[in-house]
């Protein structure tokens, strides 16, 4: 496929998520398993950045659940000639969900010292879910329907979309460049997330505006953006050795 007037069609204002209303959508969810994401190298890269970076806890694979991974797949199909789709986190532990938040919201108190704190929390919160692992409030990552993505060129070399992943400020908002594209670097910037972002939401995911690179599909948050009155997906994890001796002994009982 190749750049067309549709991939750059304008991206929309997207509304704040109301999250006590997302919260409050139910889940109904059939228990599907998780698939490593780098079996589908070479359509698709995996650079699970967490585990990269020596975040305490994270794993050194992307993993999602299957209509994630499918979709991922569809999208890095359809992206114009010569770009690349890049997985950095899928599913994500309880640990590193809690050890990402505490850490934003810390530098945010001390940096913010003379703002409320519902106000500080709300900052951290645009960047960082609060950690929950409860089945009818999980963290979107705990479900392994939210990913972190990422454009990158023919070689694997990762674009620049005007702000680093995960850097916490204004830039990073998927539509900043909407309003501040006065030159042709910040033309750019606007032109690549544009073509994510109608590649990730044409596949079905929904976008949190304050970061250009978290989709999702499946969460609460999905379904309140797609307009679903349910969500799929509740917290979930990776089959373990254990889990799996438990189940077979059980069934031997
Ligand atoms: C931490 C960042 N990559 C991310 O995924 N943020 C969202 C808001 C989340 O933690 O759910
Ligand atoms: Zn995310």
């Amino acid at each position: 496929m190749n750049v067309t007037d549709s991939t750059l069609r304008p991206i929309d204002p997207i509304a704040e998520p109301p999250w006590e209303t997302i919260a409050a959508i139910p889940i109904v969810d059939e228990g599907g398993a998780l698939h490593p994401v780098s079996l589908a190298a070479p359509m698709l890269r995996t650079l699970p950045l967490y585990h990269a970076l020596g975040v305490p806890g994270a794993v050194p694979e992307c993993w999602a659940r299957e209509a994630v991974y499918r979709r991922l797949l569809e999208v890095a199909r359809h992206l114009p000639d010569g770009l690349g789709l890049v997985v950095l986190d899928a599913w994500r532990p309880y640990v590193v969900q809690r050890h990402l938040y505490d850490t934003l919201l810390e530098m945010v108190e001390t940096r913010y010292a003379d703002l409320d704190e519902s106000d500080r929390r709300a900052m951290t919160r645009a960047f960082v879910s609060p950690p929950s692992e409860r089945v009818d409030r999980p963290s979107p990552h705990l479900t392994g329907g939210a990913v972190d993505v990422a454009l990158c060129d023919a070689d694997g070399l990762l674009l620049d979309m005007g702000s680093a992943f995960d850097e916490a400020r204004a830039a990073s908002h998927t539509v900043h460049f909407e309003h501040h594209a006065g030159d042709a670097d910040t033309r750019t910037y606007r032109d690549r997330r544009r073509i994510l972002y109608h590649a990730m939401v044409d596949a079905g995911f929904a976008n949190l505006p304050s970061e250009w690179w978290h989709y999702s599909y499946g969460d609460q948050m999905w379904a309140w953006y797609r307009g679903e009155s349910c969500a799929l997906f509740g917290p979930s994890g990776p089959d373990s050795l254990e889990a799996r001796w438990r189940r077979s002994l059980g069934q031997d009982a």
